[in-house]
């Protein structure tokens, strides 16, 4: 598909063709200050967060939540789900590393636990 006239997000034709790119050094600590309770995994450029709840109903519920979220956004976790346990990574398939993606979507995540 072409994309010549893909300079925004907000065209729906457009919906995922906006450049994205993989945040500098300096950009990413800076974010990640920002997200104490997410890890930096160095040599994937990712941020993961374990999530652990009372029971796999509340555990799924999450999991549910986070969906609509990263369908919403096009962009989408790597996870694992253990019963009550849901493991989150992020980072950005298309920039090959961590992205403001990834940034906003582990503080919309975040928001959802409170
Ligand atoms: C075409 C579609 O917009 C892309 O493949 C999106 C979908 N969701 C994505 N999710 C993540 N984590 N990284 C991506 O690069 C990505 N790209």
């Amino acid at each position: 598909m072409s994309s010549y006239r893909c300079d925004t997000q907000k065209n729906k034709r457009c919906k995922g063709t906006a450049m994205v790119e993989r945040l500098n050094d300096l950009d990413r600590d800076e974010a990640l200050d920002g997200l104490p309770d997410w890890d930096w995994d160095e040599g994937r450029d990712a941020i993961s967060r374990r999530f652990v709840f009372a029971d796999f109903n509340e555990a799924f519920g999450f999991m549910t939540r986070v969906a609509l979220l990263a369908e919403k956004a096009d962009h989408h976790p790597e996870w694992s789900n253990v019963w009550n346990r849901v493991d989150i990574v992020l980072t950005t398939h298309d920039a090959g590393g961590l992205s403001a993606r990834d940034i906003d979507l582990a503080e919309a995540i975040d928001a959802l636990v409170g």
